[in-house]
């Protein structure tokens, strides 16, 4: 939404008696001080991860609830039924909590399926390839849709014989038992896969705050290349065949697109704390935090504390001026204005008009 013409608060945005959620003509949705902020000021708490992403390389190491990591040592607590690993029982207990009961029987059948494999399928890094346009996407999606409904039916529970309230009831036959075996045939891409259960688990746990999600910028071409998207209907078909039965009235075409299209400009790296955050564990999305734009010379620090993001002003901040975080990593920042222009262009899809890019 460009040009302010739109003045309520889009759900889930950030509030503070410091900052307000405005629209600018060029940079969409911006956070501006409502007051002078002295330096080192707590502006804001993230603490709202809907979707993450733990890299399967470095499951064993990155605790699996707040993203503890001790310098690449296995992590203590391992629920190898569901592929995680903790760095304390208490994680692991809040992560059953999060997930709840259905959450734990599919990551455990989805885990199931992984390790029945002879072979892990790694995912594809492909950055530079052309993306998918939204018609190819379109097309893609489509063509999952026989195979999945094939998939539904071969999963539909048969009513007793003397249920009299069947409405129209597919018999699962040979055909549709075929198409679940070709599904989990196919490769599987373990990150994006976990991308999938992720949002849609959390989605199934938090129904109402959805619309946060919707509300977020949005990328329509939020595939990186073919592979990446062959990656999402693929584990969409894999979804349907191993997660749970009440799960997969929840796991759609639909659902699956928008978390990627939301995610696509507004995740944030989930990194080391350590040597600059050299280590990228995965990454998330939480709403809240991403109504801050990016500027080469930000105003306002982040720092992740567990799963919660810290905002903190960088320096003073006067009444009136945007509060900009930096979405470069370390040595990203350095680089030339021209590199930087490209970088934030490839990954976040925009043309920095930041002050210092504007300024020289
Ligand atoms: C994480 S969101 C930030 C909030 C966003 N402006 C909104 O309305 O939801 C990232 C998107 O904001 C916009 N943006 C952020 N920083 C910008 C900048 N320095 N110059 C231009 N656009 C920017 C881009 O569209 C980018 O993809």
């Amino acid at each position: 939404m460009e040009g302010g013409e739109e003045t309520s608060l889009p759900p889930g945005a950030p509030t503070s008696r410091l900052f307000e959620v405005r629209h600018t003509p060029h940079s969409g949705r911006a956070i501006f001080a409502t007051q002078d902020i002295p330096a080192d000021t707590l502006v804001f708490l993230g603490d709202d991860l809907a979707v993450d992403v733990v890299l399967r390389e470095y499951r064993r190491e990155v605790c699996g609830e707040c993203f503890g990591y001790d310098r690449g040592r296995d992590l203590s607590v391992r629920d190898n039924s569901v592929g995680f690993a903790f760095c304390s029982e208490e994680c692991r207990d809040q992560w059953r909590d999060r997930v709840g009961e259905l959450g734990v029987e599919t990551w455990t059948a989805v885990e199931k399926m992984i390790k029945g494999r002879s072979r892990e399928d790694a995912d594809m890094v492909d950055v530079g390839l052309p993306r998918p346009k939204a018609e190819e996407t379109r097309i893609a999606w489509k063509g999952a849709a026989d195979q999945a409904a094939l998939i539904r039916i071969a999963r539909s529970p048969i009513p007793p014989a003397n249920d009299s309230d069947k409405g129209e009831v597919v018999e699962p036959t040979k055909q549709h038992r075929k198409a679940l075996q070709k599904a989990l045939m196919q490769p599987i891409s373990p990150d994006v896969l976990t991308f999938c259960i992720s949002g849609t688990l959390w989605k199934y746990n938090n129904p109402a705050k959805w619309d946060r999600v919707l509300a977020l910028a949005q990328d329509h071409t939020p595939y990186h290349s073919c592979d990446d998207l062959s990656a999402f209907t693929r584990s969409y078909l894999h979804m349907l065949a191993v997660c749970p039965l009440p799960l997969l009235e929840h796991i759609t075409p639909e659902t699956l697109f928008l978390l990627s299209s939301r995610d696509s400009h507004n995740s944030f790296g989930i990194r080391s704390l350590e040597d600059d955050g050299s280590e990228f564990f995965g990454y998330g999305c939480w709403p809240s935090a991403s109504y801050f734009n990016h500027s080469c010379g930000p105003n306002v620090e982040k720092a992740r504390v567990g799963r919660v993001w810290q905002f903190r002003a960088g320096k003073e901040i006067k009444m009136g001026e945007e509060l900009c975080i930096t979405y470069l990593s370390g040595e990203e920042r350095k680089s030339s204005r021209g590199t930087r222009m490209k970088t934030l262009k490839g990954n976040w899809g925009f043309e920095c008009g930041c002050v210092r890019c504007e300024n020289v």
